[in-house]
C-alpha cells in the first residue's frame, strides 16, 4: 500500500519517530521516501541507523526534497523554523503541523497560499493504534489532503474536526496516552501490592485496558453499559468501583483533560 510521495520531517523527536515507525511498519512508504531534519546530530544518527532513512541538518533540504513536510518541532520553536523555510516553500508542497496550540492562521500568515493541515496525532501511531484529528487550512482541498489522511489512517484512526476543537482534542487524545500509561502503571503497582509479580501485573493491567477499549470500539455500546456487565450485585467489582468514586478518579480525569486543554489554548496565544 505505497503512496507515491516524498515525506520530510522538521524535528526528529518522539512524535516524528512514532509516525515514521508506524508508516514504515504499515508499508505505506519505503525508507527511501523519508527524510528527517533535526538540530541534534545524535537524533539524526539514531533515526538513520534505526530506520535506514535519509537525514539532514539543513531544514531547507527537507523543503527541496519533500512533497509533504511535517512540522514536528515543539510549538516554542515553530516560528523560527517557519521563518527559515517560508521563502522556499512552493505552493505545491503540503505542510502538516502537529504542534499543540499553533493555529493554521499563524502558519498561513507566513506561508501564503500553501496548503496547510493541522493534525493532532498521538504516540500510539507507532504501533498502528493512533487517533489523529485533522483540520484543513483554506488551501488544503480534500484532494490535496487525501495523502495526508492516508498517512494517518495507515497508523490508526483519523477524524476530521473543525480547528476550534483542536485544543480539546489535544487535552483528550493528544495527551491521553500519558493518562493511560499512568493508569496502567498504577494498576500494576496495585497488582504487586496484592501479591502478583511485576511483569504479570503490567501484562494484566495493559491487556485489561486494551480489551476494554476494544469492547467500546467494537460493540458501540455506552461504556457505562459495558461496566454494568462486569458489575455483579454485591460482588467484587462494585466494591472496587465504589472506591474509585469515593476517591474522585472520574473527576480527576475530567480535571486532567480540562487542564491539558487550557494549556493547549494558552500555548496558542503566544
Ligand atoms: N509527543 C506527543 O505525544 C505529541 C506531540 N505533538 C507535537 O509534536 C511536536 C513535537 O513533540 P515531541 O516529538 O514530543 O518533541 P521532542 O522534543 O521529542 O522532539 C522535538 C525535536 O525537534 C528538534 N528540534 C528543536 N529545534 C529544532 C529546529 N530548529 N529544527 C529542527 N529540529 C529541531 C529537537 O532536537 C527534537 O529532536 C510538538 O509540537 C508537540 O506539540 C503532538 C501530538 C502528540
Ligand atoms: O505534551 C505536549 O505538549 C504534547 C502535545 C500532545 C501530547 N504531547
Amino acid at each position: 500500500m505505497l503512496i507515491n510521495k516524498q515525506i520530510g520531517f522538521i524535528g526528529g523527536g518522539a512524535m516524528a519517530e512514532s509516525i515514521i515507525r508506524g508508516i514504515l511498519h504499515a508499508e505505506l512508504v519505503m525508507p527511501s521516501q523519508i527524510m528527517v531534519n533535526d538540530i541534534s546530530c545524535e537524533r539524526l544518527a539514531y533515526l538513520n541507523s534505526t530506520f535506514a532513512i535519509a537525514t539532514t541538518p539543513d531544514s531547507q533540504e527537507i523543503i527541496k526534497q519533500s512533497d509533504i513536510v511535517f512540522l514536528t518541532v515543539k510549538p516554542q520553536v515553530i516560528a523560527n523554523v517557519i521563518d527559515t523555510i517560508a521563502p522556499l516553500v512552493p505552493k505545491t508542497t503540503i505542510v502538516v503541523s502537529v504542534a499543540a496550540g499553533v493555529t493554521i492562521a499563524t502558519l498561513q500568515s507566513k506561508l501564503a497560499e500553501v496548503p496547510i493541515i493541522r493534525v493532532m496525532p498521538n504516540t500510539p501511531v507507532a504501533v498502528g493504534e493512533g487517533i489523529s484529528a485533522m483540520a484543513l487550512g483554506k488551501y488544503a482541498t480534500k484532494a490535496i489532503s487525501d495523502p495526508v489522511a492516508e498517512v494517518f489512517a495507515s497508523v490508526g484512526r483519523v477524524v476530521t474536526v473543525s480547528e476550534d476543537s483542536m485544543d480539546a482534542v489535544t487535552g483528550l487524545s493528544g495527551s491521553g496516552p500519558a493518562y493511560a500509561f499512568v493508569l496502567i502503571d498504577a494498576l500494576a503497582d496495585a497488582g504487586v501490592r496484592v501479591g502478583l509479580p511485576r511483569q504479570t501485573s503490567i501484562l494484566l493491567a495493559a491487556q485489561t485496558l486494551m480489551g476494554a477499549a476494544k469492547m467500546v470500539l467494537e460493540t458501540n455500546e455506552h461504556p457505562a453499559k459495558l461496566r454494568d456487565m462486569v458489575t455483579s450485585p454485591g460482588g467484587t467489582t462494585i466494591a472496587g468501583v465504589h472506591v474509585l468514586e469515593q476517591k474522585g478518579v472520574r473527576a480527576a480525569l475530567i480535571d486532567a483533560v480540562v487542564a491539558a486543554t487550557e494549556r493547549s489554548r494558552e500555548m496558542g496565544k503566544r
